[in-house]
């Protein structure tokens, strides 16, 4: 696969406006006493309207803990999240209802049947987060159905279980739901990770062209590469907390941290991945030492 470095915006637009989600000092831990384990260290960060931005990090860095948070299915224990300027830091599980009826943050896991209920059919899982906002159904049903044509499935799978698609129609279904309401902030947790590579560039195309909606996404991957050609900007974590941020161009051709010059210098496709093996295992030493 070829990996494009995705184009800056112009400087003032999306900058400009107020960031639909910011992060600030975020600390999660999980496990009590002897048992508690950080997951999560000040971790700050900012998304701005329309913005993709791609986290990175390896396995056990934090990156689902963070988008757990964000879709209040964590609690942290110092540091503040805002969503579309709503401080969300403080609410319980009746308000974190109430922000997810109103579509403003939606959510698209690596496992399909994560977001989708397998008992219900995928017209009924597309129609229900747009009746429960009050969109009447015949509306609702028009939409589920323009969404369906945009993630490129047939309609004929509208009275089907989630349990009756293959994978890849699975994830379609739940990028097309996330999408459904026109939420400002979509938090996809490793989308295509699960996908064979058709899928995978497929799933990726249709999210870079369902950013036209002016929806702001955070794609969180362990795979710089998948991330590389979607984003606008790049935040990798290390262990925890932010080992570096920027716009994709920026931290793919001037990595700052050892742990993204290893990612770069292992994803061949990436322009500027000239790392020569000697120079990734110092990297490598570097990081474990
Ligand atoms: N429910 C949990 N209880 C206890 N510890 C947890 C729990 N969930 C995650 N952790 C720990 O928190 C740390 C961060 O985990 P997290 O799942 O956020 O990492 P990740 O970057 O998403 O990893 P991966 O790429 O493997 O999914 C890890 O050390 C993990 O073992």
């Amino acid at each position: 696969m070829t990996t494009e470095l995705s184009k800056e915006k112009p400087a003032g637009t999306a900058a400009a406006a107020r960031p639909v989600l910011e992060v600030s000092g975020l600390d999660v831990g999980y496990g009590l006493r002897r048992r508690h384990r950080r997951a999560l260290q000040g971790v700050s960060l900012t998304v701005a309207p329309g913005e993709t931005l791609g986290l990175i990090g390896e396995t056990g860095s934090g990156k689902s803990t963070l988008a757990r948070a964000v879709l209040g299915l964590v609690r942290a224990s110092a540091g503040s999240i805002v969503i579309g300027g709503e401080d969300v830091s403080a609410y319980g599980h009746r308000q974190w209802r109430n922000l997810r009826r109103r579509g403003v943050v939606q959510y698209v896991f690596q496992d399909p049947l994560l977001s989708l209920d397998p008992d219900v059919t995928i017209e009924d899982s597309l129609t229900e987060p747009l009746l429960v906002q009050g969109v009447p159904r015949t509306k609702a049903s028009e939409r589920a159905r323009s969404f369906l044509s945009r993630v490129r499935l047939d309609e004929d799978l509208l009275d089907r279980l989630p349990g009756e698609l293959s994978g890849g129609q699975r994830q379609r279904v739940a990028v097309a739901r996330a999408l459904v309401t026109e939420p400002e902030l979509v938090i996809l947790d490793e989308p295509v990770s699960a996908l064979d590579s058709a899928n995978r560039v497929q799933i990726l195309e249709i999210l870079k062209e369902l950013r036209a909606v002016g929806v702001a996404l955070v794609f969180i991957s362990h795979d710089l590469g998948s991330v590389a050609g979607i984003a606008d900007r790049i935040a990798v974590l290390y262990r925890g907390e932010l080992a570096e941020a920027g716009t994709a161009r920026e931290v793919i051709t001037h990595p700052g941290h050892p742990y993204t010059r290893l990612l770069v210098s292992s994803a061949p496709t990436l322009k500027g991945a000239s790392t020569k093996r000697a120079e990734r295992d110092q990297l490598r030493a570097a990081l474990h030492a």
